[in-house]
């Protein structure tokens, strides 16, 4: 069995110094289970056996270790820093990541829903280093979910340890358990949102912020 994960999410240092300080990161570190890849390896096996399959066609072989793997990669967001600066200048504009890729699982299926997603903040002491946009999308995409949790907890995640005077994020994508079986509505796209702040309250910077996603709402 590997080991859990930790706890909740980890932070190593605080994230919002006095303003003018310097640099900061907050470690983050998933805090869900650990997972047990030899009991996952039975499981896919007993699974081909109940779906009618040989396991020992060579060709399947290999596949329970490999479905094993293949859940816990899906399924484990990977470490990193929460890295910020100070807003020295007082940049007071949206600050915007879009397109970001998403794939994550979706818990009623197992099957992967994918897309883009689009988040963006209205920065207040701090700012954000832009990649970590792209990795708080990913903590919370790695993981069973459905589409309207994963927006909202990208978005009250950002408002909570930037600070910002607002978050706004948008993701759009496909659910492989719409589109490859039961009601197989391909290409329907699901579109959801989350706000925070100033993005939720401000009529003028809401409509900026959808615009600037080409969400047009
Ligand atoms: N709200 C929400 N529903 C989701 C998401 N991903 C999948 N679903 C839906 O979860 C529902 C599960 O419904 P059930 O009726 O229990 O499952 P099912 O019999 O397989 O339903 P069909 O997909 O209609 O064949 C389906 O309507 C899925 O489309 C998601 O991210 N958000
Ligand atoms: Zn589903």
């Amino acid at each position: 069995m590997r080991p859990p994960a930790g706890g909740a999410v980890n932070l190593t240092e605080d994230l919002l110094p006095e303003r003018g300080g310097g640099r900061a990161a907050l470690h983050v570190v998933h805090g869900r289970q650990g997972y047990d890849l030899d009991a996952a390896e039975r499981a896919v096996a007993d699974l081909l056996v109940a779906m009618g399959k040989d396991p020992s066609d060579p060709h399947l072989a290999d596949t329970p270790r490999r479905v094993a793997a293949s859940y816990a990669e899906l399924l484990t967001p990977r470490e990193f820093n929460l890295t910020t600066f100070p807003n020295d200048e007082g940049y007071d504009e949206l600050v915007l990541a879009t397109s970001i890729p998403v794939q994550s699982l979706c818990e009623h299926h197992m099957l992967p829903f994918h897309g883009i997603a689009h988040v963006g903040y209205l920065p207040d002491q701090r700012i954000l280093g832009l990649s970590k946009l792209a990795r708080v999308v990913e903590l919370f995409a790695r993981d069973l979910q459905v589409q309207e949790r994963l927006t909202k907890q990208v978005a009250d995640w950002l408002q909570d340890k930037l600070a910002p005077k607002g978050v706004g994020v948008v993701i759009e994508a496909e659910h492989l358990c719409m589109s490859l079986r039961g009601v197989q509505a391909g290409g329907s796209r699901t579109v959801t949102s989350a706000l925070q702040g100033s993005l939720r309250d401000d009529p003028q910077t809401r409509q900026e912020f959808f615009a600037l996603t080409n969400t047009g709402r």
